[in-house]
């Protein structure tokens, strides 16, 4: 990464505004469910402690709309955080104003305070630069660790830096290393596998991998509009019919750019969309117009795991079929299982793809599980992120 990074600077005795991504998953009872991104996180903060840093940090939780809000309140991540840390991390009563700048004033070197959540304020998503300006005004260096929020153009993770020196995280530089060289400089045979649900919220994702890699394989949902382009009908299953031709179109440029395009020759096929729904595999041109396809099929599954079998670089987003229920997510599963054991360097980019790879236990077996969401899609799609972009040049 052409960007500088924590290590490049000097941060002893100095308040750092580390900006992190702590967008957590709740239950009812506001318990995090998953603290994926708190953990990876951790490296940053314990080097920053180490060194002797003042660690203030900041992050957003869920769509408060810009008003304070209890039920978006950060303790319960300042509550596992200090758990996982083994210090002791307070959290400012506000992110801005005398209680962030009481809180800052007490910190002491190696000591950590976690600001409530900066998105309390409109100005934040507005990127109001008074506002950046009064949060920059606490620390005298910025540290943008939340690749997960890197595509938003937001006060905390880009207006700051007009004000204070900013390098990045030893998270965010790892995601954009990971896959900035899987993209830009791939180990070849180059295999992306894209599934999930929609094909329109992938179709820039698609455009850019069709320049880059040597097979393309594309599953789940969105393998509907592109079955529909190749003329089979494909019943009750999702569908987007003005994609269609669109489709038509990004199966044409697959092959003048002479990259392989798998799609399935076989799905699982049911009446409902329910979990115990009865169900039966037919190849791709025996769906009934009652049917539904709710997973790849086994023959589709074995294809495509022959493919991946040679793959020297993957890149996976999205799942193969709807894999929360058993029934039809045996295709996501073989899929999981033939990229863990290629050998070559794995990456999933967030959401569903990477609740499926923990829930079929290989998590662990891939190289780079990413952080992001809409940040890793728009990373792919060949997008600048902006709160990558802000940050200093190495020299
Ligand atoms: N054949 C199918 N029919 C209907 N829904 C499907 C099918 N295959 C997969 N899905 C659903 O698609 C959803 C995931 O789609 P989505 O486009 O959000 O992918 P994603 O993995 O979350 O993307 P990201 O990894 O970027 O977050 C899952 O909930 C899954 O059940
Ligand atoms: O979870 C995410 O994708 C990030 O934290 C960004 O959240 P946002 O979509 O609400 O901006």
């Amino acid at each position: 990464m052409n960007k500088k990074s924590v290590k490049n600077v000097e941060v002893r005795g100095k308040r750092v505004l580390v900006r992190v991504d702590f967008n957590v998953p709740l239950d009812e009872q506001r318990h995090i469910t998953d603290d994926t991104r708190i953990r990876a996180s951790l490296p940053t903060i314990q080097y920053l402690v180490q060194e002797g840093a003042r660690v203030i940090l900041a992050s957003h939780l869920g769509r408060p709309k810009g008003q304070a809000n209890p039920s978006y309140s950060l303790e319960p991540v300042a509550k596992r955080l200090s758990e996982l840390l083994g210090q002791n991390v307070s959290l400012a009563g506000d992110c801005v104003g005398d209680p962030a700048m009481e809180a800052v004033s007490t910190l002491q070197d190696g000591q950590v305070l976690l600001l409530e959540n900066v998105r309390f304020h409109a100005e934040e998503e507005k990127n109001d630069l008074a506002f950046a300006r009064e949060l920059a005004s606490l620390a005298e260096l910025f540290v943008n660790d939340a690749f997960g929020t890197a595509h938003r153009a937001h006060a905390s993770t880009e207006g700051v830096t007009h004000y204070i020196p900013a390098v990045a995280g030893l998270l965010m530089q790892k995601e954009v290393e990971f896959m900035g060289n899987a993209l830009e400089r791939p180990e070849r045979p180059f295999v992306a596998i894209i599934g999930g649900a929609k094909v329109s919220d992938k179709i820039g994702v698609i455009e850019n991998l069709l320049e880059k890699v040597d097979v393309l394989i594309i599953g789940g949902g969105m393998a509907n509009t592109f079955l529909k382009a190749q003329g089979f009908k494909v019943g009750k299953s999702l569908l987007e019919e003005e994609k269609v031709e669109l489709a038509k179109q990004l199966i044409e440029k697959a092959k003048r750019k002479g990259v392989t395009l798998e799609l399935p020759i076989d799905v699982v096929v049911a009446h409902a969309f329910e979990a115990n729904a009865p169900h039966r595999t037919v190849s791709v041109s025996e769906i009934q117009e009652d049917e539904m396809a709710l997973d790849i099929g086994s023959a589709s599954a074995e294809r495509f795991a022959a493919r991946l079998a040679t793959a020297r670089t993957v890149i996976w987003n999205g799942p193969m079929g709807v894999f929360e229920m058993d029934a039809f997510a045996k295709g996501t599963e073989r899929v999981a299982q033939a990229v863990a054991a290629c050998g070559g360097i794995t990456i999933v980019g967030g959401g569903d793809s990477v609740a499926a790879v923990e829930k079929m236990n290989v998590a662990d077996r891939m190289t780079h599980i990413s952080t992001g969401g809409g940040a890793s899609l728009e990373f792919l799609e060949g997008k600048v992120l902006p709160g990558v972009a802000a940050l200093q040049d190495k020299a």
